[in-house]
């Protein structure tokens, strides 16, 4: 569904990305983890061609995207649901019209359509109250859950979440992993997740791979991924307080 072929791109002098190759499977929740300046948010922009490799080939459902022009850009765009860091809701608008915002500017639909869609997204996100609230009357959470309501309002087949748990606390956390569990077993999206929150990579992750000075150090189920006998995954794993003798059952959502 998402392959990288030898992917390299150099920002200020340096390559952020180095010659990278991995795939992404239809229905995965893949998890891409790192220390801070890794290249995950980089990662990400290339997905949706934010940025632009300078070399190798990026191939969304068998197209290779590096040279898309502005129509089939739209398209490519359409395919995903974005989360950036931040819910990015217009504070100005309702959490309801937010979440509509995107079918009202991008399509045609009808808007008794529109109110019954954002109506069924509210309900499946837990926010049926929230609608005719202002962002800045509900919580952190709830803003995040509200942004995912609009992420998927389009029906989106991949969704890109950055950091969806940060600045969150443990519960609400638990809760934003659940829901992108949720994202896959009830809608089927393929969903690629950069988290710095490794209890949250082993419990949502069919696969997870750690990014290092812009090369790929580990990429493996979450089983995998605890007994990595990479040096740079151990420590990162040590300085999240698991162990290779962990239990990744512990952390697993199934
Ligand atoms: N537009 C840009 N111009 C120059 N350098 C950039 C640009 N975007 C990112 N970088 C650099 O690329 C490197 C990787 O950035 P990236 O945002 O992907 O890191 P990250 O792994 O997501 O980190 P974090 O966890 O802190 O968000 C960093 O050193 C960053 O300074």
């Amino acid at each position: 569904m998402i392959r990288f072929e030898n992917v390299t791109k150099v920002l200020g002098g340096n390559a952020v990305l180095d010659n990278i190759s991995f795939e992404v499977g239809e229905g995965e929740t893949f998890v891409i983890v790192g220390l801070s300046g890794a290249g995950k948010s980089v990662t990400l922009k290339h997905m949706i061609r934010l940025m632009q490799a300078d070399a190798g080939n990026i191939v969304i459902e068998g197209e290779i995207i590096n040279d898309l022009g502005r129509k089939a850009l739209r398209e490519l765009r359409a395919k995903f649901g974005v989360l950036f860091q931040g819910a990015a809701l217009l504070q100005w608008m309702t959490v309801h019209e937010n979440i509509a915002l995107p079918l009202r500017e991008l399509t045609h639909t009808p808007e008794d359509e529109i109110l019954r869609l954002v109506d069924e997204k509210l309900e499946l996100l837990g926010l049926a109250d929230a609608g005719a609230k202002y962002p800045s009357d509900i919580s952190g959470g709830m803003q995040k859950r509200a942004g995912l309501a609009r992420a998927i309002i389009m029906s989106p087949k991949i969704i890109l979440y950055d950091e969806p748990t940060s600045g969150l606390d443990p519960v609400t956390s638990r809760r934003i992993d659940d829901l992108i569990v949720n994202m896959r077993k009830k809608l089927g999206i393929t969903s690629v997740v950069v988290t710095h929150d490794l209890h949250s990579a082993l419990s949502i992750g069919s696969r997870i791979m750690m990014l290092h000075h812009g090369k790929i150090v580990e990429n493996a189920t979450p089983e995998g991924f605890i007994r990595s006998k990479d040096a740079t995954v151990q420590s990162f794993l040590e300085s999240q307080y698991i162990t290779r003798k962990g239990k990744w059952e512990e952390f697993s959502h199934e």
